[in-house]
């Protein structure tokens, strides 16, 4: 059935970009539940025709005795389709969120434009844009490439009066879910998604969102999410790969593994609560790292050590999970072998067959061409006769002959 045949009920609407794992199984869901008809923006035609003909799909909460949320009603529109995303301008719309992935992110600028220009030609008011990447200030990157596709000045004051833009955390593990239902999806009971509250304009509809927690201290949240959450998983990744693991589980059931990952959360978790000491406590800040390892050790979740690990450059940037938690620690000269030891891990991620990630390859490539000495000063912005970069060397070297 085409978008264009849908009449959409008489509700709040969001547009949620991104009709994969997090989309559906999370930032969809938490919005369908607080009242909103949800139009999916994706360009997996059969995914949107799927939404589009079904009209709900549900989510199953994998916790033992799995429990079945219906996600009702929904919609979803092809992403570089224009003109479906104009009409959806005109609706009550009061919400867009993201979850495309960080590399994708850029891609949405024409479409956001164009839902921005029409709702400036009708006089609209005001609507929030939230990107939920597992990136720092996605929100961010997003309203750049936005303003760079407005045409003029006039475009640019309406955005500046009428769109909030507010970065945020996410956190719920969705891994890939396989059912007779395409568009189903399985997801772990825990999710906290945070909004940094002073960014968030008041729109009309103004619908509460309960499972969304706006705060004005967001940088604290996302730093503690995307370095502990997010550097535990990728080291478990990483290790997990270098142990041939298939599977997190499998990786953190390994005692040295789960041994080392827990040394290295506690290693950035000594930056995180000396930086925001006045958020949370060491006592609180141990509770969430043994909550994080509960989490990976998840029986009913089947995710991949290739789907943590993915994008390996990606979360090699600077200020990601591996080097913005050895990054806070030097600056504040605390304890940080056990997280230098994930980027030798990193380094050797390199999954082949249905797993081949172009990152890996690429990171390989380089490697192979430049020297691992030469990669490593390119992504650290470290010295070579940096101590810390010869240690990252020493160990990638220890771990590739072993
Ligand atoms: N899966 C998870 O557990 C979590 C993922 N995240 C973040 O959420 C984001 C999405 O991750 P997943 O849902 O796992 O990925 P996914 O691959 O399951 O979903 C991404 C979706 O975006 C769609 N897409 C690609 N290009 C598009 C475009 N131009 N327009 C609209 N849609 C497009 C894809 O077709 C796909 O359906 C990433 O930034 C990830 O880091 C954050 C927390 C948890
Ligand atoms: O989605 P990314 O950034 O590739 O990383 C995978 C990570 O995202 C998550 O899916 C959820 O935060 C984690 O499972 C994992 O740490």
């Amino acid at each position: 059935m085409p978008f264009e045949a849908i009449s959409l009920p008489n509700k709040p609407v969001a547009i949620q970009f991104g009709a994969g794992n997090i989309g559906r199984g999370f930032i969809g869901a938490v919005l369908s539940q607080a009242g909103f008809h949800v139009v999916f923006a994706d360009v997996q035609e059969k995914i949107v025709n799927a939404l589009n003909e079904k009209g709900h799909y549900d989510v199953h909460i994998l916790n033992g005795d799995t429990q079945i949320e219906r996600i009702q009603p929904v919609s979803a529109v092809i992403s570089t389709d224009l003109k479906a995303i104009e009409k959806i301008a005109r609706e009550p719309l009061s919400i867009i969120t993201t979850a495309v992935g960080p590399n994708i992110l850029p891609r949405l600028a024409k479409p956001i434009a164009q839902i921005i220009r029409t709702r400036k030609e009708e006089g609209m008011g005001p609507i929030n844009i939230v990107a939920c990447e597992n990136l720092q200030n996605a929100t961010d990157k997003l309203r750049e490439a936005i303003e760079s596709e407005l045409s003029d000045e006039q475009e640019r004051l309406y955005l500046q009066d009428n769109i909030g833009f507010a970065i945020c955390s996410v956190d719920r593990i969705v891994p890939p879910f396989s059912s007779e239902n395409i568009l189903d999806v399985g997801v772990e009971p825990f999710f906290e998604w945070t909004v940094d509250s002073n960014s968030l304009k008041k729109t009309d509809p103004d619908v509460v969102i309960d499972g969304m927690h706006a705060t004005n201290n967001l940088d604290a949240y996302v730093q503690r999410k995307l370095f502990t959450l997010n550097t535990g998983h990728a080291i478990t990744a990483y290790l997990g790969f270098l142990d041939k693991k298939d599977t997190i589980l499998d990786a953190i059931s390994d005692d040295s593994i789960h041994n080392v990952v827990s040394k290295a959360l506690h290693e950035s978790g000594a930056a995180l609560i000396a930086k925001h000491h006045s958020f949370f406590s060491k006592e609180q800040h141990e509770d969430y790292i043994k909550k994080i390892l509960k989490r990976f050790s998840n029986h009913n979740l089947k995710d991949e050590v290739s789907r943590v690990g993915r994008e390996p450059l990606r979360k090699l940037r600077r200020g990601d999970r591996l080097l913005g938690p050895v990054e806070m620690c030097r600056e504040r000269n605390l304890e940080h072998d056990t997280l230098l030891l994930g980027i030798s891990a990193a380094l050797l991620f390199h999954p082949t067959g249905v797993h081949e990630d172009e990152e890996a390859n690429e990171l390989q490539d380089r490697i192979r061409r430049e020297g691992i000495e030469a990669v490593v000063a390119d992504l650290t912005g470290w010295e070579k006769e940096d101590e810390d970069l010869r240690k990252v060397i020493r160990e990638y070297s220890r771990m590739k002959k072993d």
